[in-house]
């Protein structure tokens, strides 16, 4: 995720790294972010932590806006950067969740990779040990001084506070690398985007935000794939829901213009048999569908829109699969498809559609991607419901602490 700016700051000294140092740092933002209840409710049974992997490029920061914003940030500007702290931060502080960028857990620098002839994505550039030891003092409601990578130096910076929120969004390239790290997840997520759409997105970002020519953008999809291959992509079996986005079918190869992007088809793929997870289905819940819903009640142009519900496996797992081909004309007229979906995890009547018109101007709101990163952060916030309503039922036993 890029760097942003902040201001204010006031400092606290902390504990670092196994007690081996102690640092000033500034973190006037903590007292307005971590609430009451977020300290309460960490120190009530823990942060529930949720894991999003995916390559650089491949739409974890939409899904974290979309995420913060169905949480009850309000909008997707209320998830905001600690104040105060190092411009180069990469975190994020909403009213509900904290997300943190496992970018800051590289063990190497830009420098350091280059002179060592490794990615980013190769583990030997990040330290896990440090990773896991964080995330489960926060997890066990402890804060941290977590280290930074700064994006805009390639240096590592000193380090920021976080202290314990209701929900720890862990996303980066590693989250679900390291079995201890894995173990910490309550929830985790793959965005699975085919290279061809990948690198289409990639070069429309990086040529017309970050200046870079199709030639190094090229350059460096190539040199990254190996270490993709073996370190990143092989995560997306432990995740418990899946975004794989693909080309249409619905146009043949033979007429497709080569603009890979326009028209996309997603799947959703839904881990069976997870704790505080259900499914969402279309129609009749473990059947299999093949949906056409253009008509009278929802606009298409061609190529149309085609959605697909049914059971499969994927990775020896059993899953259900929720599949949209195609794209949205007019985005009010979601109610339509939504209405027919079940197990959305919706407060009420048309939530998914609010949302995604809330966001319409985000990336991939016509299509399977935006409906689906909402539906996940619907499924997200009624699992932490679900888990602080069951720890509300049986408090920990306050005979054993006396
Ligand atoms: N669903 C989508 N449909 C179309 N384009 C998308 C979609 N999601 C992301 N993109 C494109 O990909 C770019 C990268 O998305 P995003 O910033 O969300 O990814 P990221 O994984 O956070 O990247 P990084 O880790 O490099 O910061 C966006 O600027 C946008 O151009
Ligand atoms: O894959 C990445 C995750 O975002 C980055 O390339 C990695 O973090 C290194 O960052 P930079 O390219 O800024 O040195």
């Amino acid at each position: 995720m890029a760097a942003r700016s902040f201001s204010s700051a006031s400092t606290t000294t902390i504990l670092l790294r196994s007690g081996r140092w102690r640092r000033t740092m500034r973190a006037a933002a903590f007292p307005f972010r971590v609430s009451c209840s977020a300290a309460a409710a960490a120190a009530a049974g823990g942060t529930v932590v949720i894991g999003l992997a995916a390559d650089s490029g491949c739409g974890k920061t939409t899904f974290v806006r979309r995420l913060t914003s169905v949480l009850g940030a309000g909008t997707a500007a209320a998830a905001a950067p600690p104040w105060g702290g190092n411009p180069g931060s990469n975190t994020l502080l909403g009213d509900a969740a904290t997300v943190i960028c496992l970018d800051d857990y590289h063990s190497l620098d830009r420098a350091g990779r280059k002179e060592r002839g490794v990615t980013a994505l190769d583990p030997r550039a990040n330290d896990f040990d440090l990773m896991y030891r964080q995330l489960k003092a926060i997890k066990e409601g402890r804060a941290v001084a977590k280290p930074i990578y700064n994006h805009a130096t390639g240096l590592l910076d000193p380090p920021e506070l976080i202290t314990p929120p209701k929900i720890l969004v862990v996303e980066g390239l590693h989250p679900m690398y390291d079995e201890r790290v894995r173990g910490l997840l309550d929830f985790s997520i793959y965005l699975d985007i085919s290279s061809d759409i990948k690198f289409a997105w990639k070069i429309q970002r990086d040529m017309a935000e970050r200046g870079h020519s199709l030639e190094s953008i090229k350059a460096s999809i190539e040199a990254r794939k190996p270490d993709f291959d073996a370190y990143i992509d092989p995560q997306k079996q432990y995740a418990d829901a899946v975004i794989e986005v693909l080309p249409t079918r619905l146009i043949a190869a033979a007429d497709d213009d080569g603009d890979e992007g326009k028209v996309l088809r997603v799947k959703l793929i839904m881990k069976e048999g997870v704790e505080h997870f259900a499914p969402a289905y279309l129609f009749d819940e473990g059947s299999t569908i093949s949906w056409i819903p253009c008509g009278r009640k929802l606009s298409c142009s061609y190529p149309g829109i085609k959605f697909s519900y049914f059971p499969d496996t994927y990775f020896g797992h059993e899953v259900s699969v929720l599949e949209m081909d195609g794209k949205f004309d007019k985005l009010d007229e979601l109610i339509y498809v939504e209405s027919h979906l079940s197990n959305l995890s919706t407060k009420y009547y048309g939530e998914v559609t609010q949302q995604m018109l809330k966001h319409a101007d985000f990336p991939g709101s016509n299509n399977g991607t935006g409906l689906f990163q909402t539906i996940v952060g619907l499924k997200i916030r009624d699992l932490y419901e679900q888990v602080v309503a069951e720890r509300a039922a049986s408090p920990p036993a306050l005979a054993a602490v006396a």
